[in-house]
């Protein structure tokens, strides 16, 4: 099955407000209709959304906008966090969650990734689920299970139909932003194993249909390889996302 490849750029904490307009501008100045063969999303800081939006709906570059965490939670007292009605108003319509760092660093838990998977879809938001096993884990022989341990836990309580509707994003923590990535086999291997797991959940012709990213040091020397496996549908960015030539030639390489 054609599945319409994704180019996500997380930008993580990076880009002053003023600084992503420069960043977006940048990215979409190097927007041609190539580009619509393939769904790219801008996730900057969320000080930023409004305006990278307002720079992407002006230039009508066919180029989403998407957070990088969110709560689970309409509104309330909740110090420091965001809203999906919050994100929705400024023009987001992705959503990253569950990246290796919010794990690690601000201890987010399997359940925590699955609240809020499951508020996203309901919203009509769409969701990158991250997952990504440690090097000890993988050292240790059991990366596959890891991982699709974290894809069944994400996914858990959500009809066959909103689980379809989510995109994976198999990231392994030893990759990002080491410069060290995955060979193309390891991460093929390793969508193959998500996409059987996503078939034991929702069914053959749903998991056929959905999306599965590598994302760790992707960039435009090594991003042919990837895009070349059967079963990896594009990537998430992190690094080479803060430049808009390197963004840009991974979006052109992914629309080939
Ligand atoms: O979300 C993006 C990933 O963490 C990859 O980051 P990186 O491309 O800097 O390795």
């Amino acid at each position: 099955m054609a599945r319409k490849p994704i180019i996500a750029g997380n930008w993580k904490m990076n880009m002053t407000p003023a600084e992503s307009v420069v960043l977006s501008q940048g990215v979409s100045n190097h927007y041609d209709r190539k580009w619509d063969k393939v769904d790219v999303v801008l996730c900057p800081p969320s000080i930023d959304l409004r305006s990278v939006f307002t720079v992407l709906d002006f230039d009508k570059s066919n180029i989403e906008v998407g957070a990088q965490n969110v709560h689970w939670e309409a509104s309330g007292a909740y110090t420091g966090e965001i809203s999906i009605p919050m994100l929705k108003d400024v023009g987001c319509t992705w959503c990253i969650v569950g990246h290796s760092e919010r794990r690690e660093m601000f201890g987010e838990t399997d359940a925590m990734v699955n609240k809020k998977v499951r508020a996203l879809v309901e919203s009509g938001m769409k969701a990158i689920v991250c997952v990504g096993e440690s090097l000890a884990v993988r050292d240790a022989g059991d990366a596959e299970g890891f991982v699709c341990d974290q894809v069944r836990a994400a996914l858990a309580g959500l009809s066959d139909d909103e689980a379809a509707q989510c995109t994976i994003a198999y990231e392994p923590i030893w990759a990002i932003g080491t410069g060290r990535t995955a060979t193309p086999e390891q991460a093929e291997a390793m969508a193959a194993a998500i996409r059987a797991t996503v078939q034991e959940l929702i069914g053959e012709q749903a998991a056929q249909g959905m999306r599965i990213l590598y994302g760790g040091s992707m960039k435009p020397a090594n991003a042919e390889a990837f895009l070349a496996c059967e079963n990896v549908d594009g990537g998430l960015i992190g690094g080479a996302a803060l430049k808009a030539d390197d963004f840009a030639a991974l979006v052109a390489a992914a629309s080939k």
